[in-house]
């Protein structure tokens, strides 16, 4: 075969087929390129089966891409190489093929973190364990599973949870006799069995002629663990960049890919240089950036390419900042001819998404919201405002078909029965539910708190917006309820943020049914945009992670943002936590190293209303990448744009 489009490097990278190999390269070197044309030399020249060879993939997009490059190299379609998949959708098929091992039969009940919090909630009700605990032991144990090593993780840690063991056994007793597995356990069941019955491992081992793993510095423990059980000798390639490790936080341990070589002795080590994704301004200042890390491997890194300066641009408010950035993209589309899809705006949390539908919804620029989903499509804000609905417009069954238990109140189906049995042409769910209701039918928990419902909803029909989110937050418990629902800390603290955002939007309209309408147009206008493939990619840091595009907006560059401020003290010590906001700058240098051709780097002034300065990780790219645009400030004295810098 010929090596097409690879350099001499890349190229032995994919011929070595006979030891271990590590590609331990920065971003845009052409590590996920290499891997795919790995895995068409291996089909092509080689002589392997695509149905023998695993290539895991960080996200299942990343999959589907894989495996259409893979079509256009080797003319195979895409069911020819079915173990092209993440870690969960690959060890999900081992699983379900070795289930009854494990006492589970097909088809096995993958539980939703909603699902967990209620089975928790339960075995602590049971073990008499306060439900402060529910949280805490969500994370706990979700950290124990994914440590590869459950129990030697819950004796080795000073746990802050009373008798985590017992709640530990007792909750997975509880899925098995669901014939139900969680996330977590989809990887652990898997090294379980393969550690249990050798002659299954053997038979995997056998299978896989050949495994490849993209992003390898975010694997966690337990990932590793079961990789190590399939490999046989020297048919690994992993690809990866301790520069990009940006999920710690889940557990992912960088480690594992430092450690390769003592881990695989007799590996080829392979170093790409050259970075034939960006430009040199682009990769020079990602590097300098990249430089303030003290844990890192040294790696060289450099592109040919020649381009202008990034653009570093101070705006006064969110609104400003989005603003200025769709203008740029028109100027892009309409002065450049550049595709809408080639442009990208990354932030940091999702939490910033909003201002930017806002903009382009307003200057008619079309936009795709990539990875989350969009901010009115999260589950919390749809939640709110299914109660302002329901207690403005009585009428639409859709709204309080979805509060009428959220939070819990008891109504199950025998309670919707009877609540349907007073519905006729005319008669709204809700009131077919207060019809119930004073009929008597009803009784119990559920009866008491529908008619705190109905209380609470003529409540609120004669609140602020503001007011009433409040009032729904606090009084009507749907914060407590987030909290519950929350797959963990970090989940809960963006959906709060989420709130946070939906309240400053309210805050700005006159009544419930103007906010409502404003809420529902910006919907609107998404949903078509989601359907045309055409548009500005909005997205977050991490959503970003392997993808590439010709212009890129860097936007919200402010301290407390990146580095966030969850990341900028330990809780423990109260120290600044230098591993966070290394964590953090890595993240930086993803969202940087996306850019082709143009990179922009914006933040405000003000955002949300509050003052905030532009993170430190702007003064650490040196000036000769950057044209810095700052506003003119009245009575600090004149800002010379050249010299504005601290
Ligand atoms: N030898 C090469 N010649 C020309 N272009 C290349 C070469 N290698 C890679 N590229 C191109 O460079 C870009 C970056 O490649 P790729 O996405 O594989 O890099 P990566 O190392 O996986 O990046 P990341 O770390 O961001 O995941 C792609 O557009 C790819 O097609
Ligand atoms: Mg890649």
């Amino acid at each position: 075969m010929e090596m097409v489009g690879l350099s001499p490097e890349q190229e032995k990278a994919v011929r070595c087929t006979s030891s271990p190999v590590i590609v331990a390269a920065g971003a845009g070197s052409g590590k996920t390129r290499t891997l795919t044309a790995k895995i068409a030399y291996l089909v092509k020249e080689c002589g392997y089966s695509p149905q023998r060879i695993l290539a895991i993939t960080f996200t299942n997009k990343a999959a589907d891409e894989m495996k259409s490059r893979l079509r256009a190299m080797t003319g195979l379609d895409e069911e020819a190489f079915p173990w092209v998949r993440t870690f969960h959708s690959a060890c999900f098929r081992i699983l379900k093929q070795e289930c009854h091992r494990v006492g589970l039969e097909r088809p096995i009940s993958v539980r939703s973190d909603s699902q967990q919090t209620t089975i928790l909630k339960g075995v602590l009700l049971e073990l008499n364990v306060d439900k402060k605990y529910l949280q805490p032991a969500k994370w706990l144990i979700s950290m124990a599973k994914n440590s590869g090593d459950p129990y030697a993780f819950m004796e080795s840690k000073k746990m802050s949870v009373p008798g985590i063991r017992g709640i530990y056994d007792r909750y997975n007793e509880i899925l098995r006799s669901q014939n139900a597995v969680d996330f977590d356990d989809i990887l652990l069941l898997v090294k379980e069995i393969m550690q249990k019955w050798p002659d299954v491992r053997r038979h995997y081992q056998e299978l896989f002629d050949y495994i490849l793993v993209d992003e390898f510095q975010d694997s966690n423990r337990l990932q590793n663990d079961i990789m190590e059980l399939l490999v046989r000798n020297g048919n690994l390639t992993v690809v990866g960049d301790d520069y990009q490790s940006i999920y710690t936080f889940r557990g992912a341990e960088p480690r594992f890919f430092l450690t390769f070589p003592e881990s695989f002795p007799g590996c080829s080590i392979v170093k790409l240089e050259q970075n034939y994704r960006s430009t040199s301004t682009i990769v020079s200042a990602s590097n300098a950036l990249i430089a303030h890390n003290r844990m890192k491997m040294e790696k060289r890194c450099y592109s040919l390419k020649e381009g202008p300066p990034i653009l570093a641009k101070e705006l006064f408010d969110e609104r400003d900042e989005a603003e200025w950035i769709a203008h740029k993209c028109r100027e892009y589309f309409s002065g450049h001819g550049i595709p809408w899809h080639d442009m990208a705006v990354l932030y940091r949390t999702r939490f910033c998404s909003k201002a930017f539908e806002e903009a382009f919804r307003k200057l008619r620029i079309p936009y795709r919201i990539v990875g989350a989903r969009g901010f009115y499509e999260s589950k919390e804000i749809q939640d709110i405002n299914a109660y302002l609905v329901s207690a403005v417009n009585p009428r639409d069954d859709l709204a309080f078909e979805r509060i009428i238990n959220v939070p819990r109140r008891g109504v199950g189906a025998g309670t919707l029965k009877k609540i349907n049995s007073f519905r006729s042409p005319g008669t709204s769910l809700q009131d077919a539910c207060w019809l119930a209701l004073q009929s008597g039918t009803i009784t119990g928990k559920a009866a008491a708190e529908l008619t705190q419902l109905k209380e609470h909803l003529s409540v609120i029909a004669g609140l602020s917006p503001k007011e009433a989110i409040s009032f729904v937050m606090d009084k009507v418990g749907y914060e407590s309820y987030l909290q519950e629902y929350a797959r963990d800390r970090e989940d809960f603290i963006n959906r709060l943020e989420n709130v946070e955002l939906l309240t400053y939007v309210a805050s700005k309209s006159s009544g419930i049914e103007e906010f409502l309408e404003e809420c529902a147009l910006i919907r609107e206008e998404q949903d078509e945009d989601q359907d045309g493939k055409e548009g500005v990619k909005l997205m977050t840091f991490h959503a970003a992670k392997g993808l590439e595009f010709r212009i890129v907006f860097v936007a919200g560059v402010e301290e407390g943002l990146i580095p966030h401020w969850r990341s900028l003290f330990d809780e423990d010590s109260l120290q600044e936590n230098i591993k966070g906001v290394e964590e953090e700058r890595r993240l930086m240098y993803v969202a940087m190293t996306r850019a082709i051709e143009r990179l922009h780097i914006t933040w405000a002034l003000s955002r949300q209303g509050r003052f905030c300065k532009p993170s430190r990780f702007l003064w650490e790219i040196p000036e000769e990448f950057i044209i810095l645009e700052r506003i003119e400030q009245k009575g600090r004295g004149c800002y010379d744009h050249h010299h504005a810098r601290r």
